[in-house]
């Protein structure tokens, strides 16, 4: 059933939230699994989001039995029935294709659909494939699927990213483990969720050192197996409530954030009058308003996070004076804008640049999630918008936030999660709903 969130702005919250585990860790660490050829995986804090459902069914459609229940997944990998992954299953969600390293390099072939574009870019894959033809794959495409193959082992290769990819250092660092050699990634991707997946592959006997850093070494073994293994709290869960801390003029206690993994988050919020106190439990975030207008520039870790500039530009949205958030990674992830203007934002976007200009009355809107960051964003806006706001495009949401809704009600704010009324059409047994829906892209 489709649903959408209402929520009536100006409450103040309190109280503490408990993080689930990072979205961005627990896909790659399962399709990590995929190279347990024996002994059981289990995985702990696997946060129940629609994201983690779909690769598990991606593993199941390779015939590798997984079970999942209280935030655990338990994988046995010791047999695989088919080296393919489907275009219905990686349409709907791009990680799918982290399944390519592991079965390319246990299997000695794959066969998965090319992920396609969505909307916040065109998202390429080419680094993934340089890396692996680097270590001796050939690659075809062919209707709509990238093939890669290999005769005997992977070989051990320099690879040199173009781009600091968190997706290709995962997938080649993943194929690495198992290649006949040395590997070394060059310019990889330093995000902790690169840490989290390496700790993991070295908990199944893979040999990785360096992971964090720009350069990280991979040393071939023969066989590697099932572990052990607990995800990282998610840290762009983390920072949306941060932010609806800071946003509603509230004190929040964010339970299991790690302070390291924020740094840009804290620092820029901070630069903007926001209180933030550490400990080694968690953050806790309070606000002595007027807010400062700040610039803001995504870039790859420990840059500040292109999965948070639309929660930033949220926050922003109620300092005093003039901001520019400028989004380097994605080409197209801006979406949020056009919603935020309907609640009475003022900004202004040209080129890569947003100019926002605090401190207008922001007043509820029917607005659309256009991705999942987004949809965080129009959450927050109408957290202190003045009314009513409706959102719908709740499914891009489920991709990454478990019980957004009821985790903010249960901190004070008037939010709640209703069905859509869907009205008859005169075309027998067609209904429509009554808002617009983006179609499902991740
Ligand atoms: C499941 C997951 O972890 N998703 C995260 C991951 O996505 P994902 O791994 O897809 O993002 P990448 O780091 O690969 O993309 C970063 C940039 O590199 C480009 N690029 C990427 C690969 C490639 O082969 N060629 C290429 O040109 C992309 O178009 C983009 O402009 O990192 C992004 C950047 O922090 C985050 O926003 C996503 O939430
Ligand atoms: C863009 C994101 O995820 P994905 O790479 O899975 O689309 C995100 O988590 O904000």
């Amino acid at each position: 059933m489709m649903n959408k969130i209402i929520v009536r702005g100006g409450k103040r919250l309190s109280g503490r939230v408990k993080l689930h585990g990072a979205k961005n860790a627990v896909l790659p660490i399962i399709a990590a699994s995929i190279l347990g050829s024996e002994g059981e995986s289990v995985i702990h804090d696997a946060p129940p989001l629609d994201d983690v459902h779909v690769i598990n069914k991606v593993l199941e459609s390779l015939g590798i039995e997984v079970e999942y229940t209280n935030e655990t997944i338990r994988v046995n990998a010791s047999r695989i029935n088919t080296c393919e992954a489907s275009y219905e299953l990686v349409r709907k969600m791009r990680a799918s294709f982290l399944v390519m390293g592991p079965l390319l390099t246990r299997m000695g072939q794959a066969r998965i659909s090319l992920p396609g574009g969505c909307a916040i870019g065109t998202r390429p894959i080419d680094q993934h494939l340089k890396g692996f033809e680097a270590m001796g794959a050939e690659i075809e495409l062919g209707q709509g699927y990238i093939e890669a193959r290999v005769s005997g082992r992977l070989k051990g290769a320099k690879v040199y990213l173009d781009v600091a990819s968190v997706g290709a250092t995962e997938n080649i660092m993943m194929a690495a483990t198992l290649a006949d050699g040395t590997t070394l990634i060059e310019n990889a991707a330093k995000e902790p969720e690169i840490v989290d997946l390496a700790n993991y592959l070295n908990a199944m006997g893979a040999k990785i050192r360096g992971a964090g850093t720009g350069i990280i070494r991979v040393d071939g073994v023969d066989r590697l197996k099932g572990a052990v293994h607990t995800v990282i709290p998610d840290r762009i869960e983390a920072g949306t409530y941060m932010i609806a801390a800071a946003i509603t003029n509230s004190d929040l206690y964010i339970e299991g954030a790690i302070g390291d993994h924020l740094r840009p988050v804290i620092s820029k919020m901070q630069e903007m009058g926001v209180q933030i106190m550490e400990d080694e439990n968690g953050i806790r975030v309070y606000t002595d308003r007027p807010l400062r207008a700040v610039d803001v520039k995504t870039l790859p870790y420990p840059g500040f996070p292109t999965d948070m500039q639309s929660q930033m530009m949220a926050l922003l949205l109620t300092a005093d004076g003039t901001s520019l958030v400028t989004e380097t990674i994605f080409e197209n992830r801006f979406m949020h804008v056009e919603e935020m203007v309907r609640m009475n934002a003022q900004i202004k976007v040209e080129g890569r640049t947003a100019v926002i200009s605090g401190g207008a009355r922001l007043k509820g809107a029917k607005v659309c999630a256009t991705d999942l960051r987004a949809g965080a964003a129009l959450i927050l806006t109408a957290l202190v918008a003045e009314g009513e706001t409706e959102i719908t495009g709740l499914h891009h949401i489920d991709r990454g936030y478990v019980d957004i809704a009821e985790k903010l009600s249960r901190l004070g704010a008037d939010i709640k999660r209703v069905p859509i009324e869907v009205v008859e059409t005169e075309a027998v047994g067609e209904s429509i709903p009554l808002f617009a829906v983006q179609p499902s892209m991740a």
